[in-house]
């Protein structure tokens, strides 16, 4: 399989290389050449396996060419093994035809997990054949970065500088990532939102002499892997309700575009998936641009579900390209204009949006209400990202076909919003019971290209 970038500007990169790559040279986001197709025999027959064979069966197609057959089994295996449910991602029943995909059981109790423990063994793998290292640079709005120092810390080949927004991450997801005392581990509180980090990101990618002299590498959803590793759990779920003989939707928490961008590639591969509803909190460009509006950027504004607080969603690129039908010129030419403010999307390319995308827009008051009326009316305490989802949903429920809704994060990320609309407060697992007491390790610094580079450039080790 080869992997090609939207802006069609870049060389044609093997799966390997895609990943080690990140960004492409020309700015665009990696995608495969073409989409494999599931037949529905072979998604018939993904029921009853565990997750690993549904994780091997879906995505070795898109690896096949870089890596071998048994290695990639292990690696899923070592990928899954730490997770907290033998089903890793469970199915919970909201209502009638509501469910909920609990995708919090990893190590760092959010669906980042699925991928970033996947992407840390492929890039071992990968490191330890060529011989080399890597210095990976990420942007979080608060569960990418702890779930890559999860994966990456401790490692001889990698070292990990993790930009987050200074005081817009909830308190446990800074300490996850201040509270590793590795020394490849480094994380950076700057001055300014989640969107300022990822152009931060980008500029350094497009940073030829300083990206070539770090050797650096991305597990933002920049990184091709980062999404596949997520198309598995939409399988997994549609097919423990009755896919491929019977269709299923799903309502997804969206931020960076990457999660519910899995699972449009979970749908052009053949799984019968009716709608994907993109649920956005009040930072709301992509509704706004699903409901005709273009794609205008604004102010981002702090909320309860703030892992979600973005206004440039990333992913947003790949779902251009197939909008666009592979125009990499005319997705080159909208990235453009989204550096002066935004752009108007096509006729043509709404309506090709709109044949998989509905969306929906949750306020702070909605939000705080559905995580206290789901408890009421099931067992499932949620996180505030969990809820704006859940709210979506039952605005574009359909009475014949099930909902699924990705529950992306554990409450106890979010204490405080979870206690404020339950009156519980939701305890962190046992093995994280001490990281309150646990000293913290971060440097400050300002929304400055050259600060975060030389910042950088002398912390990597030799
Ligand atoms: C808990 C949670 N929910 C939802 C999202 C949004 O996911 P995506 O950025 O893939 O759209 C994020 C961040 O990515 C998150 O951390
Ligand atoms: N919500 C994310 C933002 C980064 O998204 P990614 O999927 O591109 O890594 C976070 O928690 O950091």
């Amino acid at each position: 399989m080869k992997y090609v970038s939207t802006r069609g500007q870049a060389p044609e990169l093997s799966f390997e290389e895609a990943m080690l790559t990140g960004l492409a040279r020309d700015g665009g986001l990696y995608l495969p050449a073409e989409i494999p197709v599931m037949s529905q025999d072979d998604i018939a027959a993904l029921a009853g396996l565990s997750y690993e064979e549904i994780a091997f069966r879906v995505m070795w197609p898109y690896v096949s060419g870089s890596f071998g057959e048994d290695e990639f089994k292990q690696i899923i295996a070592r990928a899954y093994k730490g997770f907290g449910h033998d089903a890793r991602a469970p199915l919970k029943q909201l209502n009638e035809n509501h469910f909920l995909l609990e995708l919090f059981h990893g190590p760092t109790l959010a669906f980042k997990d699925f991928a970033m423990q996947l992407i840390g063994q492929l890039f071992q793998v990968a490191l330890k054949r060529r011989g080399d290292r890597v210095t990976i640079v990420g942007a979080t709005s608060g569960d990418t970065g702890s779930a890559a120092i999860e994966a990456f810390r401790g490692l001889d080949a990698v070292d990990v500088f993790i930009l987050y927004p200074h005081g817009r991450v909830s308190e446990v997801q800074r300490r996850q990532m201040t509270t590793p005392s590795d020394s490849n581990v480094h994380a950076l509180a700057v001055d300014g939102d989640f969107d300022d980090c990822q152009a931060a990101l980008k500029d350094m990618f497009n940073d030829f002499d300083f990206r070539d002299g770090v050797k650096l590498a991305g597990v933002n959803s920049i990184n091709f892997a980062r999404v596949l590793a997520q198309i598995v759990y939409y399988f997994s779920a549609a097919v423990s309700l009755g896919a491929p003989h019977r269709k299923v939707s799903f309502t997804v928490p969206t931020g960076n575009f990457g999660d519910i961008f899995a699972g449009y590639l979970a749908k052009r591969m053949g799984l019968p998936i009716d709608r994907l509803v993109v649920a956005t909190n009040q930072n709301d460009i992509l509704h706004r641009c699903l409901a005709g509006e273009g794609y205008f950027k604004g102010d981002t504004i702090p909320s309860i579900s703030p892992s979600m607080d973005i206004q440039v969603s990333s992913n947003f690129e790949r779902a251009l390209y197939y909008a666009y039908d592979e125009d990499g010129n005319s997705v080159a030419q909208l990235m453009d204009e989204l550096k002066t403010g935004g752009f108007n999307v096509s006729q043509g390319a709404m309506e090709a949006l709109r044949e998989s995308f509905d969306s929906g827009r949750v306020s702070e008051e909605e939000t705080l209400a559905t995580i206290t009326a789901t408890l009421a009316h099931s067992t499932e305490l949620v996180c505030p990202h969990t809820a704006v989802g859940i709210k979506v949903a039952e605005e574009h429920r359909d009475a014949n076909v099930p909902m699924i809704t990705l529950a992306t994060a554990h409450p106890a990320k979010f204490p405080a919003a979870v206690e404020n609309a339950s009156g519980v407060h939701p305890p962190l697992p046992s093995r994280m019971s001490d990281l309150y007491e646990r000293p913290e390790r971060v440097t400050r610094i300002a929304n400055d290209l050259g600060a975060l580079e030389d910042h950088i450039k002398g912390h990597i080790a030799e």
